[in-house]
């Protein structure tokens, strides 16, 4: 590959060629325009919201910048680990500028798309970079700048970038350093505030150097377990004891220590406060998945019982395995047990010929959600219910058990006693099902304060913690009848957030807002309200059914359901 430079232009070292070998290899051309795939708001919002914690970091680190900064013409950038801007600071005659060549937040700065670029190159080579005009892969990049330093956790996994970019004609190599710096004191803020650290020890190749943000940083136990460290200290994690440099430190504060370095170890960290003990329900639910008692999710539709199984999974022992969600309304009657079960290479007619695993084998070492298990044919209940008490499978076609090492989560918005009752669920399976029950209740029966925090939640994860309701309009939520839920409530907070922008929600962002009752509906009411709601949309959309389940925050096949539903 031939790369030509104007004479004015530093030739690359050996990293830039390797990142502008991949640029060609992601078939990037230099004259294209760059597309950044800027995010739309309420993604940004909710990236911002995820990484909240980075950014509050960095805004403590923002005077190193700020002084710094003074007469220079550059902004400073903050980027995920995706390479997404999720903040963006600093002169605004640059801003402009940057601006155009979409170094705003929202934008991201993948190699894939963008080719050779300060936060693309540093996220993938996990290295500072520094791109100079022309040195950035696409033409329309060559005008400006930008030095790159990645931030790392305490376990070293890369967080993001942090990048100052300028005028090409304006850069210095004191921007790199700028950059370094300001990842370096939010790593060490991050080390510091370690979860069980009590102590915390400085590096440095001599007394001068400790204490300050380049030098290596590790925070201990108090029995002198590492608990995580800085990029500079991850260097002499290889030839360090750290227990043993603990009890020599804990003679004297100032120590030297192997190769001659100088050692200091510091006041032990604040011990944060211990959590009290949590006794709810999803509480007992997620110990009890631990020691695999199975579990039973009840509620309506749009209770949120997906969204809670996949957040036991995320808090389990289970987290590293699978989480396989069937849904067993959705199964092909002929087909339900070779999906579930798995079957052998060509096993029988029109099966597929290099067998099947099936959903349960998949689920091994994880957990198998069984969402709708209320719509499951009695014959396959019979199998499955051997499935979970042997903890074995017998796939269609083959003759030997195959141990499956795995949890179960089913869940119905169908009442599962009363189905026994009638004789339409086994009731072997039933208790076999139900180590323990969790049921989501309906929002029509959540309390006010429930309800609140609930709308806070969701804007917040929506939209950022500027977006409120104005006075008034929580009540107007409360009293709503909501038929389709904590989906149809979401939807109908994200739709106002965004006519909204983001900030005080008025009456008139909220065009798809249930009618109230005049007074919440008793619950032996509630088929009829919801029915007749659902008719009163269907009319007022006439009759389109998908436009009428989108408007109610409904599915479609949940919409029929309700129509249908025995009186
Ligand atoms: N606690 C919660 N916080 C935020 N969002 C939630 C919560 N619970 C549910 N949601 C959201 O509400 C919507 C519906 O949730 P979910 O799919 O989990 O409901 P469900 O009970 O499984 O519905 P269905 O029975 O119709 O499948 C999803 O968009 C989900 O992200």
């Amino acid at each position: 590959m031939t790369m030509i430079y104007p004479a004015s232009t530093p030739q690359p070292g050996e990293l830039l060629i390797r990142s502008w070998q991949r640029s060609q290899t992601f078939g990037l051309q230099r004259h294209h325009t760059a597309d950044p795939c800027c995010l739309s708001p309420a993604e940004l919002r909710r990236r911002q919201q995820r990484h909240r914690h980075l950014l509050s970091l960095l805004q403590k680190a923002m005077p190193l910048f700020e002084q710094w900064q003074q007469g220079r013409h550059c902004r400073l950038l903050f980027a995920d680990a995706e390479g997404t801007i999720l903040l963006s600071t600093g002169d605004s005659r640059f801003g402009d500028r940057a601006r155009r060549l979409a170094l705003a937040t929202g934008a991201r700065w993948h190699e894939q798309t963008m080719g050779t670029n300060a936060i693309g190159t540093a996220l993938l080579e996990q290295q500072e970079v520094s791109v100079l005009g022309e040195q950035h892969y696409m033409h329309a990049n060559g005008t400006i700048s930008c030095s790159a330093s990645p931030v790392f956790s305490p376990a070293g996994e890369l967080l993001g970038v942090i990048d100052i970019s300028s005028e090409a004609g304006e850069h210095s190599t004191d921007m790199l350093l700028t950059a370094r710096l300001m990842a370096l004191t939010m790593e060490n803020a991050l080390v510091s505030e370690q979860q069980d650290a009590c102590w915390l020890v400085s590096l440095a190749s001599d007394a001068a150097g400790l204490q300050q943000p380049w030098s290596a940083l590790i925070a201990l136990r108090e029995d002198g377990r590492l608990l995580g460290a800085n990029r500079r200290a991850r260097q002499w994690l290889p030839r360090l004891d750290p227990a043993a440099l603990l009890r020599q430190l804990r003679q004297g504060e100032l120590t030297p220590w192997g190769e001659g370095m100088a050692l200091l170890s510091r006041k032990p960290a604040p011990a944060r406060p211990r959590p009290q003990a949590d006794h709810s329900p999803e509480a007992a639910a997620l110990k009890l998945l631990n020691h695999g008692v199975p579990l039973l999710l009840q509620g309506e539709t749009g209770t949120g019982k997906d969204h809670r199984v996949r957040r036991l999974h995320r808090q389990s022992r289970r987290a590293q395995g699978p989480l396989v969600a069937v849904n067993c309304g959705a199964l092909p009657a002929e087909l339900i047990e070779a999906e579930l079960f798995g079957h052998a290479p060509g096993a029988f007619t029109g099966s597929h010929k290099a067998g099947r695993t099936g959903y349960v084998r998949a689920a091994h070492r994880g957990i198998l959600f069984l969402d709708e298990i209320g719509e499951l044919p009695l014959a396959a209940q019979t199998r499955l219910l051997r499935v979970l008490q042997e903890k074995t499978v017998v796939p269609l076609g083959c003759h030997e058990p195959e141990p499956v090492d795995f949890c179960v989560i089913a869940a119905s918005h169908k009442n599962l006693a009363t189905m026994v009752a009638e004789g339409r669920f086994r009731e072997d399976l039933y208790f076999r099902l139900n180590g323990y029950t969790l049921t989501l209740p309906p929002l029509r029966e959540y309390t006010r304060p429930a309800f609140e925090q609930l709308v806070e939640q969701l804007l917040n994860e929506l939209h950022g913690e500027h977006c409120r309701l104005a006075p008034g309009l929580m009540a107007r939520l409360y009293a709503c009848p909501w038929p389709g839920n904590i989906r149809q409530l979401r939807q109908v907070l994200e739709v106002a957030g965004i006519l909204a922008d983001g900030g005080m929600i008025e009456l008139h962002h909220l065009p798809g807002l249930p009618t109230p009752g005049e007074a919440k509906p008793a619950v032996q009411d509630l088929k009829t309200t919801t029915e007749q709601r659902i008719r009163q949309v269907l009319a007022e959309c006439d009759g389109n059914v998908s436009e009428a389940a989108r408007r109610l925050g409904i599915s479609r096949t949940t919409l029929y359901a309700r129509l249908k539903a025995p009186r």
